[in-house]
């Protein structure tokens, strides 16, 4: 463990069920505050299973996980979730309006309506969610819509850490290069973790890089050590033998 680490993985393996092979096998690594970190590797490699650990949405069969210092499972779960947000993929939303799905988080926190839609204007701007969506029920928003809404509601409680799996897949590139420099910008307090599959995107906005395959962390090393060239040709090997494996033949 680093003493100036925000997130460390000491020997994380985990197992999906008895005489299932391990999704993640002995992951190691420590992340320094206000890193951003992009997380990447080929389909079915471990990755959002590393981030479901890091909430504590699913618990590690073996190792530990610490965040600030102090095992993840030492803090009352609510407490964590609300330092380490997480927006999944396919962000489920609740039946309500965007503009309540927004509320939410400060509304469970006890503040009052008004307060919390006031707190929440700088976010519309910020993250681009046009006035006239707020009415709407978030649940018949696109995806890609739903998914920005979802990703600014986690950012709007400005937690520790955000945690994001594939933010920008949905996402039109205007779009994803707004949110990924928003991310990158002095006004982001968060340190961000996420999956993304656009290496081209991940080489301009992250500090560094966490290599998964197979569920073992083939290497974790800043931006400027990165070989881009290799680690695209390593992801791309790694599909076509998954591909081409006993499977197909
Ligand atoms: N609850 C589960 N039970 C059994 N297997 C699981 C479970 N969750 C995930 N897996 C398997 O674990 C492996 C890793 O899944 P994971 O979703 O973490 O991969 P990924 O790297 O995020 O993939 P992708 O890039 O396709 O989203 C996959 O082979 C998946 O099928």
């Amino acid at each position: 463990m680093k003493d100036d680490s925000i997130l460390d993985f000491t020997e994380v393996s985990l197992r999906a069920g008895v005489g299932i092979g391990l999704l993640l096998d002995q992951v190691s690594f420590a992340i320094a505050p206000k890193t951003r970190l992009a997380i990447v590797g080929p389909s079915g490699a471990g990755k959002t299973s590393l981030l479901r650990l890091m909430n504590r949405l699913s618990e590690p069969s073996s190792g530990q996980i610490t965040y600030r210092q102090r095992p993840l499972s030492h803090y009352p779960v609510v407490e964590l979730r609300r330092q380490i947000g997480l927006v999944m993929q396919d962000s489920k939303l609740l039946e309500q309006s965007v503009e309540e799905t927004l509320c939410y988080p400060a509304r469970l926190r006890g503040v009052g309506a008004a307060s919390a839609r006031r707190t929440l204007q700088p976010w519309l701007e910020r993250l681009k969610i046009p006035q006239d969506w707020l009415g709407r029920q978030a649940v018949e928003l696109s995806v890609g819509q739903r998914q920005r809404v979802a990703i600014a509601r986690t950012l709007a409680t400005s937690p520790d850490i955000v945690l994001l799996d594939e933010p920008t897949a949905a996402q039109d590139m205007g779009y994803a290069h707004h949110l990924l420099s928003y991310l990158a910008s002095p006004d982001n307090p968060s340190t961000v973790m996420m999956v993304n599959h656009q290496l081209e995107l991940m080489a301009d906005w992250a500090t560094h890089v966490l290599y998964l395959d197979q569920g073992k962390l083939v290497s974790y090393q800043s931006i400027s050590q990165v070989d881009w060239l290799v680690l695209k040709q390593g992801i791309i090997n790694a599909q076509n033998n998954d591909e081409w494996g006993d499977d197909n033949w």
